[in-house]
């Protein structure tokens, strides 16, 4: 049975990088999708960023919607404290596999949840089945389209309080036009545009962050 391109990643993962060391898994993953495929993780140079608004925001409660291979959740979980909880969330079971065995490689298992589901049926459940009070830190990285419809939910569930961070991927590319929109104009948030690159090519893209003003 042929591999899929997630599958190859994690075998070029397992077969190069040094198990329990998160920096070297997303330096093969970088390198392999430099070298070899494309694949949609947040990359190296976006990466940076989003390292240093997660050491800004020092986060206690995370929560990523779109897990794909786990690039983001392992170089997110490699920053968080020890105690920290860090929910991810993806609904195709392949991609969660994957994700699954990388995470482990990483040795940021202890830290990383992946709760398996669609983020609209997960989302209202993590206060009462996963006890979650409010998030400190949310990185969006699903469907574009459903970056407002999944913003406007955590507001609904009282996920987010006064200085609640959100980072979203790729305003520009393939871009997410309603929810800078909805962000920047809604009145409930202090959005911040972060200009960088599409992974692993030379097209501009962006991340945003939204702080909820509670
Ligand atoms: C809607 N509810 C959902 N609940 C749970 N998981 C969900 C999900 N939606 C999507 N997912 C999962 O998130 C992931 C989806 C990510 C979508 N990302 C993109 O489309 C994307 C696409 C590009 C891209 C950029 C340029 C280009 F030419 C082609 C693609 C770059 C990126 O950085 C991207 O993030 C998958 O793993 C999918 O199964
Ligand atoms: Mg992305």
């Amino acid at each position: 049975m042929n591999q899929t391109k997630e599958q190859r990643v994690l075998q070029y993962v397992l077969d190069n990088a040094m198990r329990g060391d998160p920096q070297s898994v997303i330096d093969n993953i970088d390198r392999y999708c430099h070298e070899k495929e494309w694949a949609m993780n947040v990359g190296d140079q976006k990466g940076l960023i989003l390292d240093n608004i997660v050491k800004e925001t020092n986060p206690s409660v995370c929560l990523e919607l779109g897990t794909y291979c786990g690039y983001s959740a392992v170089r997110i979980a490699r920053l968080l404290k020890p105690g920290t909880r860090f929910f991810t969330v993806e609904f195709n079971p392949e991609f969660a596999a994957v994700a699954k065995q990388m995470i482990e490689f990483a040795g940021v298992d202890d830290k990383v949840q992946i709760l398996e589901g669609n983020t609209q049926d997960i989302i209202p459940q993590l206060k009462k089945k996963y006890e979650v009070d409010t998030l400190d830190f949310v990185f969006v990285d699903h469907w574009k389209d459903k970056y407002t419809p999944d913003t406007k939910l955590l507001e609904k569930c009282n996920l987010l309080r006064k200085g609640s961070v959100i980072l979203a991927d790729n305003v520009i590319v393939p871009g997410a036009p309603d929810f800078l929109e909805y962000v920047r104009t809604c009145g409930l948030y202090d959005c911040t545009n972060y200009p960088s690159f599409l992974e692993y090519m030379n097209e501009k893209d962006a991340l945003e962050k939204a702080v909820f003003r509670g």
